[in-house]
């Protein structure tokens, strides 16, 4: 086999630990370069001069037909992500390109996220004569469902609303029911559009599309459901709320919201800024142990495609952690302190220049930040 050349986003953790010549299954005599670009620099200029045989990405590289028409030597996408609406995942299966994401890598993290926000901002819920609270979950997959067995180990209670999934103890609820009744409604829906019919009645099948499209969901309607009492979070993606719809909700009730994630990333108004409770630069998932996971399952993928056995483990790269969530959810006021949430909001909110957080700074805050440390389950492995 020839050398491999791999363009890699280099905000993937531990490059040079997962992709080299020896995790990689390679014979001496074969190279494996990594080129590191910041992902928004992935583009076809880029991939015509450097010619690579792999593509490994984080959410912020579109990956679709104008970066790849002119380029005949990819045959390996990789995001290190959840998510997959930055990919056309039709268009690589035309082009025989495999494509792998990161299912389900940050699911902890991200769930860890929305515990701390709710308790940061009510610290009254962690209180066990509390009458409990009732959390609506929109989305009930990996992510989704890991909040809602915290949420059931902290005494709260669920309604969960997941149409494509079938009914059960926490898909127990309509969307109306969810938006109307619950003092928390938190987000984990991919951004998904709905489906385009054209002038023969045919359904054309774009990317990312959906009998339950998810782009603005909630909107000034879905607003109009929900008590001004009960706390907004987002932290799936940015365009399932429309924003101009939330400032004027916000406006209108003082609702508590919480954003990790803005339908104009990233670029932030200081208007809708100031007007949040939280808000953070789409780090709920930046937990050392969430971007680990995520490279791993995309090396995993890669030696599958090269077929080699996988011959790393981020557990041996991980330092001992000894946050145990079995401990942690008996006291749960000190998860506020284990986690400083407002710390990351004030971080976000210094780069307010001119009226906005410009792009080039929301994406220095997260280049840069200090990966935390997931609290440990039962439910911890790689394999997620
Ligand atoms: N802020 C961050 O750092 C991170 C954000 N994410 C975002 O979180 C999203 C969810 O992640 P996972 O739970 O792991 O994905 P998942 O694919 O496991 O679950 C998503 C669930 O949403 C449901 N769903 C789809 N359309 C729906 C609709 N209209 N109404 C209600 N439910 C609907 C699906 O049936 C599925 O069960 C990702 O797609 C990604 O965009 C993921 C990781 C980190
Ligand atoms: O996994 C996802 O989906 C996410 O949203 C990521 O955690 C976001 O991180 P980047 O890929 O933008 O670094």
């Amino acid at each position: 086999m020839k050398n491999l050349t791999i363009v890699a986003d280099s905000n993937i953790a531990s490059l040079d630990e997962f992709f080299n010549p020896v995790a990689l299954g390679q014979n001496t005599e074969q190279q494996v370069q990594v080129i590191r670009v910041a992902g928004r620099d992935i583009n076809a200029q880029l991939l015509a001069d450097v010619q690579p045989d792999v593509l490994l990405i984080r959410s912020v590289t579109s990956i679709n037909e104008s970066l790849l028409s002119d380029n005949n030597s990819v045959k390996f996408v990789g995001s290190a992500t959840i998510g997959t609406d930055h990919v056309d995942q039709k268009y690589l299966a035309e082009r025989n390109i495999t494509f792998a994401n990161a299912a389900g890598c940050s699911k902890h993290s991200v769930a860890q996220y929305v515990v701390t926000a709710i308790l940061t901002l009510r610290p009254q819920y962690g209180a066990k004569s509390m009458t409990p609270l009732t959390v609506g979950i929109i989305g009930l997959g990996n992510i989704g469902s890991t909040l809602a067995q915290y949420a059931s180990d902290l005494g709260w209670k669920i309604l969960g609303y997941d149409p494509l999934l079938t009914t059960s103890d926490i898909n127990n609820a309509s969307l109306e029911q969810v938006l109307s009744q619950s003092d928390i409604v938190s987000l984990h829906l991919p951004l998904t559009d709905k489906k385009d019919t054209d002038t023969q009645g045919a359904v054309s099948i774009s990317n990312n599309v959906s009998d339950y499209p998810t782009r603005h969901l909630i909107n000034a309607e879905t607003l109009a459901l929900m008590s001004p009492h009960t706390m907004l979070i987002n932290s799936a993606r940015g365009p399932v709320i429309d924003a101009a719809a939330l400032e004027a909700d916000i406006d209108a009730t003082e609702r508590q919201v919480v954003l990790d994630v803005f339908e104009h990333e990233p670029q932030i108004s200081e208007s809708l800024l100031s007007k949040l409770a939280i808000a953070t630069p789409h780090i709920a998932g930046y937990t050392l142990e969430g971007k680990l996971r995520g490279t791993q399952i995309i090396y995993d993928a890669l030696c599958e495609k090269l077929a080699v056995l996988p011959v790393l483990s981020m557990q041996q790269l991980l330092p001992l952690n000894t946050y145990l969530w079995s401990e942690l959810k008996e006291n749960p006021d000190i998860l506020p302190k284990f986690y400083d949430i407002k710390k990351d909001d004030a971080a976000l909110r210094s780069k307010i220049k001119s009226g906005k957080v410009k792009g080039p700074d929301f994406d220095q805050l997260r280049r840069d930040y200090h990966l935390r440390r997931e609290w440990q389950t039962s439910m911890v492995n790689v394999t997620v």
